[in-house]
């Protein structure tokens, strides 16, 4: 990927990177659409959370306006090129894949169709957003589970309540193939892409990471959304990403890549008991 990176200034405005982000998500978004196409889970391991543009453009890409989209993370990642204080794109990719003000950035028009219905998001683990973001999820009305709500409900209703939205508001699936769309329960399901930030634990739990934010989700809350995922088998996508052995010392790297892994296994199918 560094390869792919060009020596020379790379900006769009206040935005950095964006020919050498654009060209990798646009690699990814290739390789999503396609384990999408051939039915396997896309299992992409990031990286900063900008990937995201590419992998939720390539299952949406197969998945269409029934794909459900869980983000779990500190952050709303929704700012617009108007709205980022930082130029950071790993802070917009929810902003990119749906087209929101002012978020059609070349060179990624090119190659990126900003189809994703805002409808189709449900946030876990917020509190850390700005300014500009909370009037977006406001304005869009778009689903979202903070911290709060975790403390409140506890992680179980929290998840149960996402899921449930996700099927309950996906537009239906064709009447010839709505028995493949039904779970045990006979409940009409959909297709879900879970994109999991580390930043979304708690700093104890993955120190090295970017934007580290205090008041995270625990060890086990981490672990029970990749158990319960699994368990739907709805899951047609996951990404884990923000996790950043170049930051912190060796103790914190180590623990941040554990759990790194430990939460793939658990993502796909490691129980506790069998
Ligand atoms: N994926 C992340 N770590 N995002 C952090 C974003 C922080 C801040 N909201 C920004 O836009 O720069
Ligand atoms: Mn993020």
């Amino acid at each position: 990927m560094k390869r792919m990176k060009p020596n020379y200034a790379d900006n769009y405005g206040i935005l950095k990177n964006v020919e050498y982000t654009s060209k990798v998500t646009h690699r990814i978004h290739k390789s999503v659409k396609k384990a999408c196409e051939e039915g396997k889970l896309a299992l992409t391991i990031g990286g900063d959370h900008s990937i995201a543009i590419g992998t939720v453009s390539g299952s949406l890409a197969v998945y269409k306006e029934r794909l459900g989209v869980i983000w779990v993370d500190a952050h709303g990642d929704i700012n617009t090129p108007e709205s980022t204080s930082s130029g950071n794109l790993h802070g917009c990719p929810v902003a990119f894949l749906s087209g929101l003000g002012g978020s059609k950035v070349p060179p990624f028009t090119n190659w990126l169709n900003p189809t994703f219905d805002l409808s189709r998001i449900v946030y876990i683990g917020l509190r850390d957003l700005d300014g500009p973001e909370k009037k977006i999820l406001r304005d869009n009305n778009i689903k979202a589970f903070s911290m709060h709500e975790v403390d409140r409900w506890g992680i179980g209703r929290v998840l149960d309540a996402a899921i449930e939205y996700l099927y309950a508001t996906a537009p239906p699936p064709p009447p010839s193939s709505e028995k493949q769309h039904q779970n045990d329960d006979g409940v009409v399901t959909c297709p879900i892409h879970l994109s999991f930030d580390v930043d979304a634990l708690d700093p104890s739990v993955a120190p090295a990471t970017g934007t580290p934010v205090r008041g995270g989700l625990s060890f086990r809350e981490g672990h029970y959304i990749m158990e319960t995922l699994h368990q739907t088998g709805s899951l047609v996508a996951v990404d884990i990403t923000e996790v950043n052995p170049a930051l912190g010392n060796h103790l914190e790297r180590e623990t941040t890549i554990s759990v790194g892994c430990s939460l793939v296994r658990s993502v796909l199918g490691e129980g506790l008991l069998y």
